[in-house]
């Protein structure tokens, strides 16, 4: 298993918006993290991020505990996320957005990229390069020098995950990727994400209220309810159990 949830619990004062929760994910595989509005779905990713410490219970990634980790650690460890509200530098252009990914890999340090040594001049070049490489990835290269601000919203998801994928995780995770997505946009973006875990070698968690999109994606899903599992299985078992409808009140039918 690359990331193991032992027994997590997080308490906000009196609210427990995590309760005594475990599930694995398996290299490679895209699994989906569901439930209702205030479930904990958001709380559980900023645990696994480093955004939160959790009041009990541990996270293990690839056999290594990181609950407690800085969130810049947690990046290096290989993890990587995109945020629910699009967090792009609007002013920004797509390809500085991108750049701002690959931040942390610089080997270079803070008096050579004063001087501009050559080491620090040969690792921008390469850099650039490899940003260029990924939105071109995304068939977006033509909008590298476009204002982030400037593009559609779909189009600025994309660059969000290009962005988290500068970071070279092995671990993507995508908090609500096809909120505010039309159907040829969420279509694109599914396809995107399968084409990337191969490409990539990468492992997906994502949350998500789109139950179409999930179960053409998601090889594994978890329902949360008030903090606790009431689901682990198939995307397709998920839509017919009686207590998921439940918890959703039926939401799974208005599509
Ligand atoms: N920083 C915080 N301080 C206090 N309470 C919080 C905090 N973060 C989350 N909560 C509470 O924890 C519970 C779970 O919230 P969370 O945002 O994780 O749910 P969610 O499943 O992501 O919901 P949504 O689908 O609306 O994003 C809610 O009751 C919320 O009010």
């Amino acid at each position: 298993m690359i990331l193991k949830i032992d027994n997590v619990t997080k308490n906000f004062g009196g609210v427990t918006a995590i309760k005594e929760t475990s599930f694995s994910v398996a290299p490679k595989e895209i699994f989906g993290l569901i439930g209702p509005n205030g479930a904990g779905k958001t709380t559980m990713f900023n645990i696994i991020t480093g955004n939160y410490v959790p009041t009990s219970g541990e996270v293990i990634f690839r056999n290594e505990a990181i609950s407690g980790l800085k969130p810049h650690h947690i990046v290096r460890k290989g993890i990587a996320r995109t945020f629910q509200n699009i967090r792009l530098f609007s002013s920004m252009s797509v390809l500085d957005n991108i750049l701002i990914g690959f931040d942390f890999q610089a080997r270079y340090g803070f008096f050579e990229s004063i001087i501009r040594f050559p080491r620090f001049i040969t690792e921008e070049r390469r850099i650039k390069a490899r940003a260029m490489e990924i939105l071109d990835y995304f068939d977006m290269s033509a909008l590298a020098h476009e204002k982030a601000v400037d593009l559609s919203y779909g189009q600025q998801r994309k660059v969000e995950i290009a962005r988290a994928l500068a970071t070279n995780p092995d671990l993507l995770l995508l908090d609500e990727p096809a909120a505010g997505m039309n159907p040829s946009e969420t279509e694109e973006l599914g396809d995107i994400i399968k084409k990337a875990r191969v490409d990539f070698d990468l492992t997906v968690l994502l949350i998500e209220h789109d139950m179409k999109f999930v179960n053409q994606l998601c090889d594994k899903v978890l329902v949360l309810d008030y903090g606790k599992t009431i689901f682990e299985g198939k995307p397709a078992d998920a839509i017919q159990d009686p207590e998921v409808i439940a918890a959703y009140l039926g939401d799974f039918h208005n599509d």
